[in-house]
């Protein structure tokens, strides 16, 4: 037996040799098991992401992209602040988007900026050709960020700015913020949020010019307000609510007086500033509830929530002391004395029937009220007399 030099007994080198083996086989058990569960860990979050693609690409409407991004993303990235700031230059995205009834209370991470310059990259010296901006990684700073998180709901410490790009046009800014200041470093990899802000950045263009459409073929080009589309659809969906909320709503035809000789007079150009300037007028005398349409040659239309017959008789003769009070000033100086006749009826507790039956009845009420109204002399409000 050989002995060390403290007396005790050696291991033998076959023994040693195993021991050894057994701890590296160990080291090299628990590194794989390391990496099986970042391997399975990974997948998940791809999947995770995967589902996510396919929630925002199957978005059908602004606010349901929108909705899903905040709902889904902070969840599936394990981020604790998700915004989104998008370039509005001249708030004609919002402006539409409020037309189309989208509620932006119930977004307050979706951000709008008016230029490129508010989104934080290096764009001032860029020459037209250079590559577009890369995502911003780094420390969170309450003030250079304050823009893009405007009120984080937790202490926020690493953050990521990522361009959202279309055809190299910067559109927005995809803002991810995170309590662990590990999250984003400057050296950590952007393939993978540049690839989730592109996605983004298609489903976000998609919707908004899919929303404009929309927008356009519910509005009439001349005066901008809505067209007869668009009252249609709405009258069906306000005579239900009305219905259910037990509340009168009630419809105007507003018709311009002896617009023909305008036109004769003035040509058919002036005729049609007439017709923007009559529509500014009657919106002026509006709430935001209510809806102005034009319905075609010099007919506009009026529906209003939540109003008996009094209180639309009651705005139908502001509106029409609003188009009599002063002269239209056309081009070259031209100014017109322009008066309107107008029809209004009422739907108390929104009628019997269906509600397209019920929107028939509303609008012949109203028209046959215009009708007393222009054979009483013009320039009056009459009441649909059967209400
Ligand atoms: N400028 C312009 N004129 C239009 C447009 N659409 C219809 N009109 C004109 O509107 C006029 C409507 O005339 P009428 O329906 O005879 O009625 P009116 O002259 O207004 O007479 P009353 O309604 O009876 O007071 C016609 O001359 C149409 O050519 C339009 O988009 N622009």
């Amino acid at each position: 037996m050989t002995h060390t030099l403290k007396g005790k007994p050696a291991a033998p080198a076959a023994t040693e040799f195993a021991s050894d083996l057994a701890a590296e086989n160990g080291q090299l058990r628990a590194r794989m098991a390391y990496m099986i569960e970042q391997a399975e860990r990974n997948h998940a979050i791809m999947m995770r992401h995967q589902a996510f693609d396919l929630e925002i690409v199957g978005a059908g409407s602004f606010p349901e992209l929108i909705g899903s991004i905040f709902r889904s993303l902070p969840a599936i990235s394990e981020l604790d602040s998700v915004t989104l700031s998008l370039i509005d230059e001249d708030a004609d995205i919002r402006t539409v988007m409020e037309k189309l009834g989208v509620d932006f209370a119930a977004f307050p991470d979706l951000l709008f900026e008016p230029g490129i310059d508010g989104l934080g990259f290096d764009t001032g010296t860029r020459h037209t050709l250079a590559p577009p901006p890369k995502p911003i990684l780094g420390m969170f700073d309450p003030v250079r960020h304050a823009r893009q998180f405007p009120a984080p709901g937790v202490r926020l410490q690493s953050v990521a700015i990522v361009p959202l790009l279309r055809n190299k046009r910067i559109i927005g800014s995809l803002n991810l913020g995170s309590a662990d200041p590990a999250r984003f470093t400057p050296s950590l990899g952007t393939d993978f949020i540049e690839h989730m802000a592109s996605i983004i950045a298609i489903c976000l263009e998609n919707v908004i010019s899919n929303e404009m459409l929309k927008y356009i073929g519910l509005t009439d080009s001349l005066t901008g307000v809505y067209n007869r589309r668009y009252i249609d659809r709405r009258l069906l969906e306000e005579i239900a609510r009305a219905r259910r909320q037990n509340y009168a709503i009630s419809f105007m035809y507003i018709d311009i007086d002896h617009f023909k000789r305008v036109n004769d007079t003035v040509g058919h150009q002036g005729g049609d500033e007439v017709l923007r300037e009559v529509a500014g007028r009657i919106k002026a005398e509006l709430r935001v509830s209510d809806a102005l349409a034009r319905f075609g040659g010099e007919e506009f239309v009026v529906l209003l929530i939540d109003a008996d017959l009094d209180s639309a008789a009651f705005v139908a003769e502001r509106i029409r002391a609003s188009i009599a009070a002063s002269m239209i000033g056309i081009a070259q100086g031209v100014q017109l004395s322009i008066t309107g006749s107008i029809g209004v009826a009422c739907l108390d507790k929104a009628g019997e029937g269906t509600a397209e039956a019920a929107a028939l009845e509303l609008v012949a009420h109203a028209d046959e009220a215009l009708y007393l109204a222009k054979s009483g002399g013009r320039n009056r409000v009459m009441r649909y007399a059967g209400t």
